[in-house]
């Protein structure tokens, strides 16, 4: 019987040395994907103001004819965000939108990676006391679907965006411009990045520790490390499905997608610990700090938690558990 091949996907990526753009390098090779990159200094996202290099991006994009176009470079350094707001907006803001313009005169879809800090953590769960004199007539059924339906706090993707820093201001209107001048739009808001390339807390906590006997992590900051090797296949599911539903507007629009569970930076540090005593790295005495112990230029969300379901409901993607991924990063990076 004649087999017949599935057809290959093809993304384009803007960013070469981002770890989202290397996630998706790696899976290249594994996943019937072909992924086109390009950086700086030849696409810089703040120059994309003139038109010259929005029309040789296009051109540039037209001839590898990709399915999907998937913008992962940001200025990604929050702190510096605070002071270089005007590059900042142009990489995040304008950047974004223009290269969700050149994706929809293309008549491609454009998939935007966005942040938890966009919100301003301020969330909390809803407290259900089922002891309460207020349930007693209640019966038992009653009270499981007020359980199921009691808020726990994790952000939807229609909660109200209240961003308190820079980053996450700029983050924010590059989504809004990315949504208004493409509607073949999946913005992403994921949190926490790691993985053994860049820059991330993982790796500053290994380097730290090799250098310091303690360290103090804050321990009243809650969300979830997300592996970006799980972002990429994420993508690479939501790819797909754009690319064999492509009518289908409910895969459109705004989507969370985190790796599922919670913790705190210090949670985070503690496992990231662990995991490099057990492969013979550093292991220094942890502690736990407030924010307020750790002052820094860019104020973060005390919840960064983000409610994964309906990416899990329409797209179908759900990552792993944020501590799955750990262990063989850090043994990658310790080397
Ligand atoms: N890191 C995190 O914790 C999180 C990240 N995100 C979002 O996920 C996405 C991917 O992040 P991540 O992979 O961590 O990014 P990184 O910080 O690892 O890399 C950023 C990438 O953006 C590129 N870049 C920066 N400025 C420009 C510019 N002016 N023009 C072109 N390219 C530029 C960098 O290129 P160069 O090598 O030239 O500097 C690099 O490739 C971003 O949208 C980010 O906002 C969301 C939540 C958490
Ligand atoms: C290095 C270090 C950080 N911290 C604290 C500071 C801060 O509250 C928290 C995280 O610090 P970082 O600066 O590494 O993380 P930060 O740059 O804020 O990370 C953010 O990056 C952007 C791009 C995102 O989109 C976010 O999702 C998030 O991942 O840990 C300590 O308490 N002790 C330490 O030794
Ligand atoms: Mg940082």
């Amino acid at each position: 019987m004649e087999q017949i091949e599935p057809e290959r996907m093809k993304v384009f990526v803007t960013g070469e040395t981002g770890q989202v753009v290397k996630a998706l390098i790696k899976l290249a090779d594994q996943d019937r994907l072909d992924v086109y990159t390009a950086g700086r200094p030849w696409l810089d996202l703040s120059e994309l103001t003139d038109d010259t290099k929005c029309e040789h991006l296009s051109s540039m994009i037209e001839d590898i004819s990709p399915d999907v176009i998937v913008n992962a470079a940001a200025y990604t350094n929050v702190d510096k965000a605070q002071e270089e707001g005007d590059m900042a907006a142009a990489v995040n803001a304008s950047g974004a939108g223009a290269v969700a313009m050149v994706a929809r005169k293309l008549g491609l879809p454009i998939i935007q990676i966005s942040t938890d800090y966009v919100f301003d953590g301020s969330k909390s769960a809803e407290i259900f006391d089922e002891d309460n004199p207020e349930y007693s007539d209640y019966d038992a059924e009653d009270i499981a679907d007020i359980k199921a339906n009691v808020d726990d706090g994790t952000y939807k993707e229609g909660d109200l965006t209240n961003p308190k820093s820079v980053y996450g201001q700029t983050k924010l209107e590059g989504e809004k411009l990315v949504a208004y001048v493409n509607p073949c739009h999946v913005i992403l808001r994921t949190s926490w990045v790691y993985s053994e390339t860049g820059n991330n807390f993982l790796k500053t906590m290994l380097r730290v520790g090799a250098e310091r006997e303690e360290v103090g992590v804050v321990d009243d900051q809650f969300g979830a490390p997300t592996h970006a090797d799980a972002i990429a296949a994420g993508i690479v599911q939501i790819v797909k499905n754009l690319v064999e539903s492509p009518e289908n507007e409910e895969l459109y629009g705004v989507f969370h997608m985190t790796c599922r569970g919670t913790t705190s930076w210090h949670g985070f540090a503690e496992a990231i610990f662990k995991a490099s005593s057990l492969a013979g790295g550093p292991n220094p005495k942890l502690n736990a700090i407030t924010t307020e112990e750790y002052p820094l230029p860019a104020p973060r969300p005390v919840n960064s938690r983000l409610n994964c379901e309906k990416i899990a409901r329409v797209h179908n993607v759900r990552l792993p558990a944020w501590e799955d991924l750990i262990m063989k990063t850090v043994v990658k990076v310790l080397g």
